[in-house]
């Protein structure tokens, strides 16, 4: 996941290769709520991992379930409808499919309860469900607003002789919510009517499909009454695998219709949803086949690639009653950028009532790329910019709504190549942890468009520690390239060739098998940060990047650091030979006494033995040395911004360098 403050996404060219999707969110918190209320052990294989489903895991953990979790596979030990722990306080984070689900069932069961969430849970309204549980008898208070979240649930006489009557007109997952309760208490037939236009449909049919596997056969008339019949007992299917997420699909399916195709590949493969899904979304297939998408499927994978030019490139803008898709419409807004004419989504009102009011956001945040945008109370029209030129760019507001931060990604792909910035990232950890990390690995930029910023200067004076908090802080990756001089030396020794075979180096030097995290480097997926760094392996790196045969060996390794969405390389030649081209460059450097103290406090810190005068007297030395060899002599380059931390704090440093990019950025 990209734990920034914003993440900068280079203008995208093309896309190609296969996306695994992570589990169905709406399917994974069912299934784990049914698993839970069931007699017997339920194994829940490719549930998915997110915030949603870790506040659902942790309240069932909470109420006395013994739940066993191994990467995406959990295990659960049925309550059997029994509560262990009657009174709790549980957090619902911004999950609709954990608040409103287990508000019906704790009030059902009894107890002492309350229920909270992030403060947008507490503007997501409660009310229609509350009112229909007040009905059967169930005890419930509002503790902040009345209507919304918190909740507090007390023991009610519980009458369950009348039909139940509950709105179906704000969302679907108070319906859901009173389906997955009410089996527990049905000693007799339990009807339920929907009052109002019963919205978002579909999600209705993944819960009534999941009660089956549960055991449980409702009965319905239409969307208007739902019986569930005496005696009904939820039963653990045993195993059951949850879907990929067909609404974290459509943002691959977006790329597959909007993108040029990387090279030898037929454009985007999609596992673990198909034609069979259970989910409503999976219709999203239909509506971008409605704008130009081509699109086969299999029972559970897709293909995607993009429409010729003029059959289906540019996409053509649609007129579309989007009730029974109401997260994946919002990838069309964004789709809607790439069409000719203007698009239409209707009947969203439910958009305004999510993770934020999403038309607002998505008429606000579509503006700044140009497009005239016209919002509604239940729709959004929107007509792109006029002409490449006529697209604008922004930092992209995400309200910590995961689905505006992924579908804004897909504005990268913008005529006028111009990057998208996308603030608060993170929030995709809703639903989609990995939504970038998986972006990333099927979209190409051209390589002049991925950014990369140069820490170039003199031994010890900090560049290392500096260019690994700049690349963390902005999300990109770091190529410590004296590390590679040092790996070459090391790697060369242990193979037994001499340091001044030049040959010999470079040969090993070509293809080190190298990985940098964070600060540590891997050879060979063995740990050698230490052995690297001393001294000794220090002055041998030196002596190696001297062979000019090595460094031609490493400039390749080196430009294949150049990776979606950005880097940041450290060194003594980086923006002089290895990046001319960066977009920004630095030269930092402090006093050799500066320099040397550090050093100095570093070395005695790990308990070597040292004196600061034979430190500085080293350190000159080796300046001296790279300053003056022929091959990339260390200087700064001539567009370098020289930055001298004798005085400065890391962080300061850090600031400095973030400050020198932010008014590089279009931003
Ligand atoms: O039941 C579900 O799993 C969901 C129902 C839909 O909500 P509404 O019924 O409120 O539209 C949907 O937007 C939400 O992401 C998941
Ligand atoms: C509306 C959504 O979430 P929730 O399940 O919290 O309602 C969503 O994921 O788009």
């Amino acid at each position: 996941m990209f734990d920034v403050e914003y993440l900068d996404i280079p203008p995208l060219a093309k896309a190609g290769g296969t996306v695994r999707l992570p589990g169905s969110k709406s399917i994974s918190n069912r299934v784990l709520l049914l698993a839970a209320l069931s007699h017997g052990k339920t194994t829940v294989h490719d549930v998915l991992v997110s915030d949603d489903t870790a506040v659902m895991l942790a309240a069932l953990k909470q109420l006395g379930c013994s739940v066993q979790k191994k990467g995406d596979t959990v295990s659960i030990e049925g309550l059997g409808g029994q509560l262990l722990t009657k009174k709790a306080s549980l957090f619902m984070g911004n999950a609709g499919t954990a608040m409103r689900p287990l508000t019906a069932a704790l009030a059902l069961l009894g107890g002492e309860f309350e229920l909270s969430g992030i403060p947008r849970m507490h503007e997501r309204p409660i009310g229609d469900l509350v009112d229909a549980l007040r009905q059967l008898g169930c005890g419930i208070d509002y503790l902040g607003n009345e209507g919304f979240p918190p909740l507090r649930l007390y023991p009610g006489t519980l009458k369950l002789d009348a039909p139940i009557r509950v709105r179906g007109d704000v969302s679907s997952q108070f319906l859901t919510a009173l389906l997955m309760a009410l089996p527990l208490v049905a000693v007799h037939d339990i009807r339920i009517e929907v009052i109002g236009e019963l919205i978002s449909r579909p999600y209705i049919e993944i819960t009534l499909k999941l009660l089956k596997r549960f055991g449980i056969d409702v009965q319905r008339e239409g969307w208007e009454r739902f019986t569930i019949p005496a005696g009904s007992q939820y039963r653990s299917p045993g195993e059951i695998h949850v879907e990929g997420d067909a609404s974290s699909a459509s943002y691959f399916i977006a790329l597959g219709a909007i993108a040029a195709p990387t090279k030898g590949q037929k454009g985007i493969k999609i596992l673990g949803v198909g034609a069979d899904s259970i989910q409503g979304d999976i219709r999203f297939v239909e509506a971008a086949r409605m704008m130009g998408a081509h699109i086969d499927s299999t029972a559970n994978s897709l293909r995607i690639s993009r429409g010729k030019p003029g059959e289906g490139w540019p996409l053509k803008a649609i007129d579309l009653d989007c009730n029974h898709i109401p997260d994946a419409a919002m990838t069309l807004a964004v789709m809607a950028l790439y069409a000719e004419g203007t698009t239409v989504l209707r009947n969203i009102a439910s958009w305004r009532v999510k993770e934020t009011d999403r038309i607002a956001a998505m008429a606000c945040e579509l503006r700044k790329f140009g497009a005239t945008v016209e919002e509604g109370a239940d729709y959004i029209r929107i007509t792109p910019p006029a002409s490449p030129s006529a697209w604008a760019t922004g930092a992209i507001h995400t309200y910590d709504d995961h689905r505006v931060a992924m579908c804004f990604s897909l504005a990268a792909f913008n005529p006028a190549q111009l990057p998208v910035r996308i603030l608060d990232p993170k929030c995709v950890a809703k639903t989609f942890p990995d939504y970038f990390e998986a972006l990333f690995a099927v979209t190409e930029a051209e390589n002049d468009h991925i950014p990369v910023i140069c820490i170039d200067g003199p031994t010890a004076s900090g560049k290392g520690t500096l260019a690994a908090l700049a690349a963390h802080r902005l999300g990109y990756h770091y190529l410590d390239s004296g590390a590679l001089y040092r790996l070459s030396a090391f790697a060369a020794a242990q193979a037994g060739i001499s340091l001044d075979d030049g040959d010999g180096v470079a040969g090993i030097a070509r293809t080190l098998p190298v990985r940098f995290k964070g600060e540590k480097v891997f050879l060979d997926g063995k740990d050698v940060s230490d052995a690297i760094r001393t001294e000794a392996a220090g002055m041998a790196a030196s002596k190696v990047s001297a062979h000019p045969q090595v460094r031609t060996a490493l400039l390749e390794l080196q430009h294949g650091f150049r990776c979606l969405p950005g880097l940041v390389a450290d060194g003594r030649d980086m923006g002089t030979v290895v990046f001319p081209g960066a977009q920004l460059k630095i030269y930092l450097t402090a006093s050799a006494e500066h320099r040397a103290e550090r050093r100095y406090k570093q070395l005695i810190s790990k308990g070597n033995s040292a004196t600061l005068a034979s430190i500085q007297q080293d350190l000159e030395a080796r300046d001296a040395r790279d300053m003056s060899r022929k091959a990339a002599p260390l200087k700064p380059a001539d567009d370098a911004k020289l930055l001298d931390n004798s005085y400065l704090s890391i962080e300061n440093s850090v600031d400095q360098v973030i400050e020198w990019w932010q008014g590089s950025r279009p931003f």
